[in-house]
């Protein structure tokens, strides 16, 4: 929680310092109010009192009641604005770290638990500040104030108080014990739900057509009826703070005035009506001191929770990513005149916790202009060699060099300004057509994609008529996930926004296995021509699609089991043959 706090900027501290003088006041003038009821009690008990004589210290009292309620709004909303603030920074701050993140971070804490962390957690934290901080900064001030006045005031009746104030420390902490824990793993539960409900209604169709609900609503049920379990248990044990508190408050009272009574029969006469005065007085104040126990106890309700959410708050926010790119690359040296030159040298990776290499042995080189493929069987490691070039992981042996530099050795800005990615599954984002391809040029360039580029980019992507077609054409909104494009449509749009950036190496991760073939030729043959010096990297399945490439490597189980051009491989290379075999006939492959 401490750690968080540190994120609070110097404006909010100084709202926080006003904060702490006008409660201090508040509280001096609730302190005050006593005095004159002590005034009050001894002038009405005196013979001979006119209604003059009452009413100026009610009028005080009055006074002073009025300036305490404004001293509390004045802070209300100096709270609420340090609260608000913080919790947006801290929204800020953890979107930024994730964004930093390499997919490894994401999946140590899986997405749901990311999304529970930067939403959930920060309102947790923003309603501990909003509702915590007065009460941190109150407490105090009003249990020590009211000690120091009632202090002398009578041993018996401070007794009774030190009494109350023990019994209330035991029944809060205790609290705090029992339901601590329990918090803990309400969040946890909360993660596990938010993953059930995400998966459900990112898959729901496929549990519609396989009659699913009632096998999905059980697994459900049984993470909300956990959740409602704990949180009944936790917020049971809370509920008995409010009558404890005030079981304890009333004893209180009962047991200043029994005493009073006892004290004051056995005082001598003349005595009786100070010390009448003194009771009324010290039951105000000592219930002063329940009143800022009382605020205790709403720190009490808030913290356990609040420091399991700061915990997990603070764990994604001191995650180191796990890869690490140098700040600027200004000043990088390559040893060519070429871009785009890609070099693999005796490459391998193994994922952490998994048995064997994904990929073993790498070697190749792509130069400028040059196109390699990667052919396989499903699970081969053609994809991770892909995604070696974007850092989505480093390498556990090998180098990989880009225009004779390790990649280690460039920033990430520069790296993937190089780099035209297109993923498996191609991923859109709510907005338009043009949004998505030009996602985020006009941030990066200072100047978004010209009309222009975008339409000649869709036309090497085989995009544009389908866009054009469009009642809005390139502002056609896209929704989440670009639901209402097809799959091959979405696949097109990725290619547009890859090549539209005009990059020096394109990296296609299978993205012509949703276009038909006439398509799928079309394309291939718009970026030989359009794109004769960039680079490409591609995974296929399909042989088709890779027959023209300068260089194909045949992958098994990571292990590279064939390397040449096709009509190499067609001759000599067996896991090759039965790949182009199965897909088309000699004849075909003869043309
Ligand atoms: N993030 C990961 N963590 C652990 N293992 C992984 C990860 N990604 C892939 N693998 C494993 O590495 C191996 C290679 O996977 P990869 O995705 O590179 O294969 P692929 O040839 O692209 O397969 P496909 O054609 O089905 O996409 C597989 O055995 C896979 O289970």
């Amino acid at each position: 929680m401490f750690k968080l706090l540190k994120r609070l900027n110097m404006h909010e501290y100084q709202m926080i310092f006003i904060s702490v003088i006008f409660i201090a006041l508040q509280v001096w003038l609730e302190l005050k109010i006593p005095d004159y009821m002590s005034v009050l009690t001894q002038k009405l008990e005196s013979s001979g009192t006119t209604t003059a004589d009452i009413l100026a210290p009610g009028l005080i009292m009055l006074f002073l009641s009025v300036l305490s309620v404004i001293a509390s709004v004045i802070v209300g909303y100096f709270v609420a604005k340090i609260a608000a603030g913080f919790a947006a920074r801290l929204r800020k701050d953890s979107f930024t770290q994730i964004m930093n993140y390499a997919s490894q971070d994401i999946k140590q804490f899986s997405v749901p638990s990311l999304l529970t962390r930067s939403t959930n957690d920060i309102t947790q934290l923003q309603q501990f500040v909003a509702m915590g901080l007065q009460a941190i900064i109150k407490a105090p001030i009003t249990t020590i104030w009211a000690i120091t006045k009632i202090a002398g005031k009578g041993w018996q009746w401070t007794t009774a108080t030190g009494i109350a104030v023990a019994v209330l420390t035991i029944m809060l902490t205790l609290m705090l014990l029992l339901v601590q824990p329990k918090f803990k793993v309400v969040q946890k539960l909360t993660d596990n739900l938010n993953q059930i409900t995400r998966e459900n209604l990112t898959g729901i169709k496929v549990v519609h057509a396989y009659n699913a609900e009632k096998y999905q609503s059980d697994k459900l049920d049984q993470a909300n009826s956990q959740l409602t379990n704990t949180n009944l248990f936790a917020y049971r044990v809370l509920a008995l703070m409010n009558p404890g508190m005030s079981l304890i408050s009333s004893t209180l009272t009962l047991s200043v005035y029994t005493i009073g009574a006892i004290v004051i029969n056995q005082a001598a006469q003349a005595q009786r009506l100070p010390l009448f005065g003194n009771m009324i007085v010290f039951s105000s104040y000592a219930m002063q001191v329940i009143m800022g126990f009382l605020l205790l106890s709403i720190i009490f309700v808030l913290l356990p929770r609040v420091t399991v959410s700061a915990n997990r708050l603070n764990e994604i926010l001191n995650v180191e990513p796990s890869i690490k790119y140098p700040a600027s690359t200004r000043n990088l040296q390559t040893s060519t005149n070429q871009k785009g030159i890609i070099e693999f040298k005796h490459v391998g990776l193994k994922y952490k916790g998994a048995e064997s290499s994904a990929l073993t042995n790498l070697s190749f080189k792509a130069q400028q202009g040059q196109t390699v493929a990667f052919i396989g069987s499903t699970g081969s490691g053609k994809s991770t060699a892909l995604q070696l070039i974007l850092r989505v992981h480093d390498a556990t042996s090998g180098e990989i060099l880009i225009d004779g530099k390790d990649i280690q050795e460039y920033s990430e800005e520069n790296l993937n300004n190089k780099i035209g990615y297109i993923p498996q599954r191609a991923v859109l984002f709510s907005g338009t057509v043009r949004s998505n391809i030009d996602l985020g040029e006009s941030q990066n360039k200072h100047s978004p994609l010209t009309d222009t580029e975008i339409l000649t980019a869709l036309d090497i992507a085989q995009a544009k008529d389908f866009v054009l077609q469009k009642e809005k054409g390139l502002d056609e909104p896209v929704a989440q996930h670009g639901d209402n494009f097809s799959g091959g449509q979405k696949q097109r749009l990725a290619i547009t926004r890859a090549i539209a950036r005009k990059p020096e190496i394109l990296l296609f991760d299978d993205s012509f296995s949703a276009l038909d073939y006439a398509t799928d030729r079309k394309l291939r043959d718009n970026l030989a021509q359009k794109f004769k010096n960039v680079t490409k990297i591609i995974v296929a399945q399909r042989i088709s699609t890779i027959s023209d490439a300068d260089q194909i490597i045949v992958l098994d189980n990571g292990k590279v089991v064939g390397q040449g051009t096709h009509e190499q491989l067609l001759k000599n290379n067996k896991v090759y043959q039965e790949i182009a075999y199965s897909q088309l006939s000699k004849e075909e492959l003869a043309k």
